[in-house]
């Protein structure tokens, strides 16, 4: 098994999706973006679905598509296994031969067939439903055919569309564990598109933000998650985000906002004054204060007066119109006691090592 190497756009109407990226075997990839980011299109392109406009796919010796050759190769020549979000069994068939399909249509015999459908039925925790068609399944047992029907071919690329987007909120939780350590045995390379945050980290070994058919960033969960370089990510994973330029003035650094203002920050030595950096804030790092603070020890202080209040879990946001802007975590007893509501003045307090500071580029 080799490495998935995708390097070309495919264009639709005025949509373009281009990237250049090599998706590792034995490794998953989780694509995540927005509404229309492209998600979709990669998945057809790489399945033989929809045709690159440009550039070539590849999986080490075994081309896909070369748009330059003149080289296409049909879906269902490439080793690809493909789960979709409604898994899309065939309905008239039983388990069994749901997962006996692919091998079956490889060349495989029919006993034979159907005894590694059942090795993969039993692997999946879901032998004794063999003989049940799809309409006799809950969502988690058909998600989990659907993944035993795309292994069983034994693909050097897995595809998963939004695996658990169709499952109940108890199942998905479960469901997602379990496929984590169904990938873990994998030699595959496997990518899997959502727009599940959750999913994302749960099941990523690295993680692809698409937006507008661009890659926007790339990395581990923890690093994307930990510092965010567009404001869609921010959002997703609930920190504030921030770019301004980094002045060092005497034994103090700061975050120049322009007209957005400035805070006081601590930056490591290697990013030089000049420079064009991204800060991120935790909600939760931010001290709420209905009066200026005359005491602590938070470099910053900002006055604002409080935009919205939404209710998240446990705890309540509040977002500020600052300057800059600020989304604030209290728990709803600082609400009831400072008697927050939209529209009141507020000071926010907020310590220079609370905010994370690292090159735009
Ligand atoms: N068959 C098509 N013909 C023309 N344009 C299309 C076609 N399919 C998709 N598009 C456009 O391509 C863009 C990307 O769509 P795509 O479905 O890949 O996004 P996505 O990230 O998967 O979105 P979602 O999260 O909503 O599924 C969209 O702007 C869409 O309108």
């Amino acid at each position: 098994m080799s490495d998935l190497v995708f390097d070309g756009s495919v264009v639709r109407g005025d949509f373009e999706l281009a990237l250049s990226e090599t998706f590792a075997r034995g490794q998953v990839t989780v694509v995540l973006g927005p509404n229309g980011s492209g998600k979709t299109t990669l998945l057809q392109s790489i399945s033989g679905i929809t045709a690159l406009t440009r550039g070539r796919i590849s999986l080490g010796e075994n081309v896909f598509d070369d748009v330059e050759r003149g080289y296409y190769l049909p879906p269902e020549d490439r080793p690809v296994g493909l789960v979709f979000q409604d898994h899309r069994l065939f309905p008239h068939l039983d388990a069994v031969d749901n997962v006996a399909f692919g091998p079956r249509a490889q060349g495989v015999d029919r006993a034979q067939a159907r005894r590694a459908a059942r090795e993969w039925l039993r692997r999946f925790g879901i032998e004794s439903l063999a003989d049940h068609r799809p309409a006799q399944l809950s969502g988690g047992q058909s998600q989990r055919v659907a993944l035993a029907r795309a292994l069983a071919t034994t693909p050097g690329v897995l595809l998963l569309d939004e695996p658990t987007a169709a499952l109940d909120v108890r199942t998905r939780s479960i469901t997602r564990t379990e496929l984590r350590s169904h990938l873990d045995q994998l030699d595959a390379a496997t990518v899997i598109v959502t727009h599940d945050p959750l999913e994302a980290i749960t099941l990523a070994d690295r993680l692809l933000v698409l937006e507008h058919g661009r890659l926007t960033q790339a990395g581990p969960p923890a690093e994307v998650a930990r510092r965010p370089r567009t404001d869609y990510v921010a959002t997703l994973v609930g920190l504030n985000l921030h770019a301004g330029v980094l002045r060092r003035v005497g034994r103090s650094t700061t975050l120049d906002l322009s007209e957005r203002g400035s805070l006081v920050v601590v930056a490591p030595a290697e990013i030089a004054a000049g420079h064009r950096v991204l800060a991120a804030i935790r909600p939760s790092a931010i001290a709420v204060h209905t009066e200026r603070p005359q005491h602590g020890s938070a470099r910053n202080l900002v006055e604002g007066s409080i935009e919205s209040i939404e209710t998240f879990g446990d705890r309540v946001r509040l977002a500020v119109d600052a300057r800059p802007d600020l989304l604030v975590d209290v728990t709803p007893a600082a609400v009831a006691e400072l008697q927050l509501r939209p529209g009141s003045p507020i000071w926010l307090s907020l310590k220079a090592t609370d905010i994370e500071i690292y090159p735009q580029d």
